[in-house]
C-alpha cells in the first residue's frame, strides 16, 4: 500500500513526534523519522546513543511513551501481530543459543506468521527456508544444532530466520557485530541487493561508518536519544560531524577504490594523557 507523508514523499515506515522511556528513564524524546520504500538506511551514533531502543520502538517491539510509528500509513500498534510480523522482521543485537534448536529449525520459526494452527510446514514454507538459508550461507549447517555454532554462523542463521519471514522491512541490530570482513561484506552485500532487486527496506544499526557510507542511501545519526543528522552520506557527513558525535578528531578524504568517502580517526595524545607522560617521563 502506497503511504504519502506530510511532505508529499512516499514513506513505508514513519516514526512520528516519539518519545521512549524504559521505566521512568527517557531515552528518546521527539523524534521524527521517515523511511523511504526499497532503501537502506543505516543508523549510527556512539554506543548508549539510542539505537537499539530506536530500533526495538520502530519494530513495534516495544510500545513508546507517546508518539505514532506508522506502517504505510497504518498505526503498527493497531495491526495484529501475526499480519505485523509477515510486514516487519528485527534481527537483534545478539542471540543466546540456549536450545539445542537444528538452524534449519531456527530459520523455520521465521515462517510461523505464516502457519496455521498446528498444520505442518508447506512446500512455500520449505522453499521460503531453503531461498533464505542459501542466501546467508548457512544450508550447510542446517542439521547442526545452534549451540555449536560461532557467533558468526549464528548470526547468518538469525538473519536467515528474518529472510525466511519475507518481510517488508528488514531491521537489523549491529549485524556484522560477529562476522569476519569477508561475511561483514557479504551480508550487507545481500542486505543491499534485496534492496535493489527485491524492493526490501533495510534499516541497519552499524558501528562501522565507512561500511554505512558504501552501502547506505541514508545514514542517521543519533546522539543522547536525538537524531542529530539525518541524509544521504556524502551530504552530512563532515569531519565537523563525526567529531562533534564520536568526540574523536578524523580526516575524510574521497577514496578512488571504493567511491565514496573514507573516514579515519586522527590520533591524538589528550592533554591528561601527555601531562601524565611527562610526570613519569
Ligand atoms: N532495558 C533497559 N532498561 C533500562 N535502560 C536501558 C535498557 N536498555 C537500554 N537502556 C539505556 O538506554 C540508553 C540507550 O541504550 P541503547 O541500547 O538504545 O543504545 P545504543 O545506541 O544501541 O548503544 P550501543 O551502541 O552500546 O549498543 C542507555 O543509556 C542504556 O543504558
Amino acid at each position: 500500500m502506497q503511504h504519502i507523508g506530510v511532505d508529499g514523499m512516499e514513506y513505508i515506515l514513519e516514526a512520528r513526534d516519539l518519545s521512549c522511556a524504559y521505566d521512568q528513564t527517557t531515552i528518546i524524546e521527539h523524534l521524527d523519522l521517515a523511511i523511504e520504500r526499497s532503501s537502506m538506511v543505516g543508523i549510527l551514533g556512539p554506543n548508549g546513543s539510542g539505537k537499539t531502543t530506536l530500533l526495538r520502538h520502530i519494530s513495534a517491539a516495544l510500545k513508546p511513551r507517546s508518539g505514532v510509528v506508522l506502517l504505510n500509513g497504518v498505526d503498527v500498534f493497531a495491526m495484529r501481530r501475526r499480519m505485523l510480523a509477515r510486514k516487519i522482521a528485527y534481527v537483534p543485537q545478539s542471540t543466546a543459543a540456549d536450545f539445542e534448536f537444528s538452524a534449519m529449525d531456527v530459520v523455520m520459526m521465521g515462517r510461523i506468521p505464516y502457519m496455521k494452527g498446528f498444520q505442518s510446514e508447506s512446500h512455500a514454507d520449505m522453499s521460503a527456508v531453503k531461498q533464505a538459508m542459501d542466501m546467508t550461507g548457512t544450508w550447510q549447517f542446517r542439521d547442526r544444532s545452534i549451540t555449536e555454532l560461532s557467533g558468526g554462523e549464528l548470526q547468518r542463521v538469525m538473519i536467515a530466520r528474518a529472510l525466511a519471514q519475507q518481510p517488508e522491512i528488514l531491521m537489523l541490530d549491529e549485524p556484522t557485530a560477529h562476522l569476519d570482513l569477508q561475511f561483514q561484506m557479504e551480508i550487507l552485500d545481500l542486505l543491499r541487493q534485496l534492496v535493489d532487486h527485491h524492493g526490501l527496506t533495510v534499516i541497519v544499526v552499524l558501528h562501522d561508518i565507512n561500511l554505512a557510507v558504501q552501502f547506505c542511501d541514508k545514514v542517521v545519526f543519533m546522539q543522547s536519544g536525538s537524531i542529530i543528522a539525518d541524509g544521504r552520506p556524502q551530504d552530512v557527513i563532515t569531519e565537523q560531524l563525526i567529531s562533534d558525535v564520536y568526540n574523536v578528531a578524523v580526516s575524510i578524504w574521497h577514496d578512488e577504490a571504493t567511491g565514496s568517502i573514507c573516514i579515519a580517526p586522527v590520533r591524538q595524545a589528550s592533554s591528561e594523557t601527555s601531562a601524565c607522560l611527562k610526570r613519569i617521563g
